[in-house]
Order: structure tokens, then C-alpha cells, then sequence
């Protein structure tokens, strides 16, 4: 499994954020919902090692998060929800600097090879503050997959996106989820529906579902994603 997390816990203050959790995920797409604040974010947060937890454990391809971070972001790809970008650079110009932080060999074939791959192709020339939100989503990613890391986590990616971007970056998810562990943060079931074979449903701060998609509708007899999550986290 190229994720473990075993009573992974974050507390801010008074607040337990995330209480404890415990799963494994290997390759595919893992679909990860759940209400506003149950603790997504802080969650992949903490297994990109962006902040660290209170308590627990986790590891990504068995490197621990805390104390093998550098080994643990040479194979992770991580697009935050906020997507912070370098607006006043170009596509390219964004692309060749992350590829120098990894230190990429080949980075202009690379480079290559991810715009093509993230449909970024008739943009690549522009700077990045006169892309639509859908092409600057696709340059996040093609940030976060520029180093070809085993895992990827995805907060909200197409959060904001009209049908026709969605489409396009859904069909990405699905083909970067064929060889990559990939964590998918989404309130829209549909695209759970789309892309995912793992399902986790987390609910202030504790798991409420682990299941594949099928069997999570087996063992709530034939009831929608939908009415599942509702009726998980209410
Ligand atoms: N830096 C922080 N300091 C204090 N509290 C925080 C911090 N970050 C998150 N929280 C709190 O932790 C809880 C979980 O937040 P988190 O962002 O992980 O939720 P989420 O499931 O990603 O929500 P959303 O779907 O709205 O993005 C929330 O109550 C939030 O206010």
C-alpha cells in the first residue's frame, strides 16, 4: 500500500480536527468526502507533511511523514485547495522553476510531456494570471505531477470548473489513477461516481465510511452516493 495512516490525529487548540484515523490506500483513485470542516484538508495536510499531526502515524511508499519527509515529497504531487500559483510567470516559465526544485533531469522533455498531458498545450504561452480557473487548475496539476510522484493528492480540483473542464480534468484524474495512488477531495458525487474505486466518507474528524464504491452501495441497499453521505453525516 503506498499510504498508511494508523490513529492519525490533529488537534488546533481546543479543536480536534482529526480524531484518530486509520486507513490504507494503493493504487487507483480514493475518493475522499466528507461535510464542510470534517478535516479533509487537514488531513492531506498532514500526509504531504504541510503540518504536522498531534499524534498517530502515517507513511507514503513506507517513508514516515515527519521524520522522512524529503523522502516522502520526492514521491508525492500535492495540489492544494487554494491552488497557489506564480500568476505573474508563464506556463512554461512556472513548469521549468518547480522542475528545477526537484531537480528534474531532462526537464524540458518533461515539461513537455506533463503540458500535453494536462491538455495545456493551446495556453502554454500565456502567463498563468490570464488563464481561465480551469487551465490554471490544470497547470496545479501539472505541477504536482511534474516530478511523477507515486501518490497525488488532489484538494478540490475542479471545485469552480464548468461541465466541459470538468469532463477534461475527471478524464485526467482517471488515467493519472490507473498507475498513481491518487487522494481525491470533492463534494460533487458525480465525479466520485466518475473516477473513484475507494471511498472514504470522514465526519468531524472520524471515518464513517471505507468501502469501494460498489460495496458502499451493496451495504446501503442500492441508496444513492448521495443519500449515503447524507445520511453518514448528519
Ligand atoms: N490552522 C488552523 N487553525 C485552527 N483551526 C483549523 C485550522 N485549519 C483547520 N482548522 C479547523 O479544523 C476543522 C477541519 O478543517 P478542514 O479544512 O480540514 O476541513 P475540510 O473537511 O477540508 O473542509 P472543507 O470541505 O470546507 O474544505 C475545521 O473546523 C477548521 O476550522
Amino acid at each position: 500500500m503506498s499510504i498508511k495512516v494508523d490513529g492519525l490525529t490533529k488537534v488546533y487548540g481546543s479543536q480536534t480536527a482529526v480524531n484518530g484515523i486509520s486507513f490504507t490506500a494503493g493504487p487507483g483513485v480514493l475518493g475522499f468526502l466528507g461535510p464542510n470542516g470534517a478535516g479533509k484538508s487537514t488531513t492531506m495536510k498532514m500526509l504531504t507533511g504541510f503540518v504536522p499531526q498531534s499524534s498517530g502515524y502515517a507513511s507514503v511508499c513506507g517513508f514516515d511523514t515527519v521524520t522522512n519527509s524529503i523522502e516522502v515529497k520526492r514521491r508525492i504531487g500535492y495540489l492544494p485547495e487554494s491552488n497557489p500559483l506564480y500568476m505573474d510567470m508563464y506556463v512554461k516559465e512556472a513548469l521549468s522553476f518547480m522542475a528545477g526544485i526537484h531537480q528534474l533531469p531532462n526537464a524540458d522533455s518533461r515539461i513537455k510531456e506533463v503540458i500535453d498531458q494536462t491538455g495545456l498545450t493551446p495556453e502554454q504561452h500565456k502567463k498563468i494570471h490570464q488563464l481561465s480557473k480551469g487551465y490554471k487548475q490544470r497547470v496545479g496539476i501539472a505541477q504536482a505531477i511534474l516530478h511523477n510522484p507515486e501518490v497525488l493528492i488532489l484538494d478540490e480540483p475542479t471545485s469552480g470548473l464548468d461541465p466541459n473542464q470538468l469532463i477534461g480534468i475527471r478524464q485526467l484524474i482517471r488515467d493519472l489513477g490507473a498507475t498513481k495512488t491518487v487522494i481525491l477531495s470533492t463534494h460533487i458525487m458525480q465525479e466520485v461516481e466518475a473516477t473513484c474505486s475507494q471511498v472514504i466518507i470522514i465526519n468531524k474528524g472520524n471515518i464513517a465510511a471505507n468501502n469501494t464504491l460498489q460495496g458502499l452501495k451493496e451495504q446501503h441497499s442500492g441508496k444513492s452516493l448521495e443519500e449515503i453521505f447524507i445520511s453518514l453525516t448528519n
